[in-house]
């Protein structure tokens, strides 16, 4: 089911501050006229902590018609690390929404039971499939292969996005025995190629809101075995993911698409600040040498 190139939408913001519509309907047809398989709403690209329940409504509300219209699957981002209030926000979810990427509980640091128990409430009640967001430094949780298994045998969990700073051992574990129907989706840009030649299936990543159509070229290159291809591809997309990278996710790939004159601004919302200039130009540099 979760297959080829996601991208998790920014939320472009306008000279006032309020979201940029518009600009969000746009880059959602861009992807997917690049290549995209699905769009991802509310993500931590999205920023999605910053924006408040209006807010979010009318960003999934866009992406949901997009998707709908280019017959795309539509992930909406759903961070909680309270069971039960996650859960509701599952409920909730609106029509159009394909499935659910539901990070790890965070800063609790409930233990692998406490991760299990958690999903499996979740998967009990949620009228979607879920993702498992596993990006430990991000969430403070370790979620070791065996228990991500357990969690993929149950019909209701798609798949993980795999985030785990680099290629683990828990990484190599996993993708070499997987849950019928459970797949891994690449989270970290830079390390997507060798976890692409592991067995994933795709990947969500930020900076494919950039040379789109190169990211699913890397996907199809490893599912088709042409390792040469993928080899080269991959080490020229994990050069510009590197570079978009170099501040706080969004800051950087913000600036850029502000510089290409695809959102109205590089605003992000506090506690994030923009990336500086220099940044911003050195990582615009790289993108240009994809067009
Ligand atoms: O929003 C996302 O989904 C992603 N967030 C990651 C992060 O900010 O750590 C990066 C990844 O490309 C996708």
């Amino acid at each position: 089911m979760l297959r080829g190139i996601h991208v998790p939408l920014v939320t472009p913001f306008d000279a006032s501050g309020e979201v940029a519509l518009d600009a969000v309907e746009k880059l959602a047809h861009r992807a997917l006229d690049e290549g995209a398989a699905g769009l991802v709403a509310l993500g931590t690209t999205g920023e999605v902590a910053a924006l408040d329940p209006a807010e979010r409504a009318r960003v999934i509300e866009v992406c949901a018609r997009v998707c709908a219209e280019r017959q795309a699957l539509l992930t909406v981002g759903v961070t909680g690390n309270d069971t039960r209030s996650t859960a509701r926000a599952l409920r909730e979810l609106p029509e159009g929404v394909s499935t659910a990427l539901v990070t790890v509980p965070y800063f609790l640091r409930p233990g692998e039971r406490g991760v299990v128990a958690h999903f499996e409430a979740l998967a009990e009640e949620t009228p979607v499939p879920l993702v498992v967001y596993h990006i430990p430094y991000r969430t403070g949780q370790a979620v070791g292969a065996a228990t991500l298994r357990e969690l993929g045998a149950h019909p209701m969990v798609a798949g993980v996005k795999y985030a785990a700073g680099g290629i683990d051992q828990d990484a190599v574990d996993l993708l070499a025995d997987l849950p019928e129907g459970f797949d891994v989706l690449g989270g970290d840009d830079v390390f997507v190629s060798p976890l692409l030649a592991l067995g994933a299936s795709g990947g969500i990543l930020a900076s494919a809101h950039f040379a789109t159509r190169s990211f699913a070229e890397l996907v199809d290159a490893w599912q088709a075995g042409d390792a040469a291809r993928a080899r080269a591809l991959g080490h020229r997309l994990a050069r510009l993911s590197a570079a978009l990278f170099t501040a706080p996710n969004p800051t950087v790939i913000k600036g850029v698409l502000h510089a290409e004159g695809l959102i109205p601004t590089p605003d992000v919302r506090l506690p994030l600040v923009p990336a500086d200039p220099e940044t911003v130009a050195a990582a615009h540099a790289v993108v240009r040498q994809e067009h």
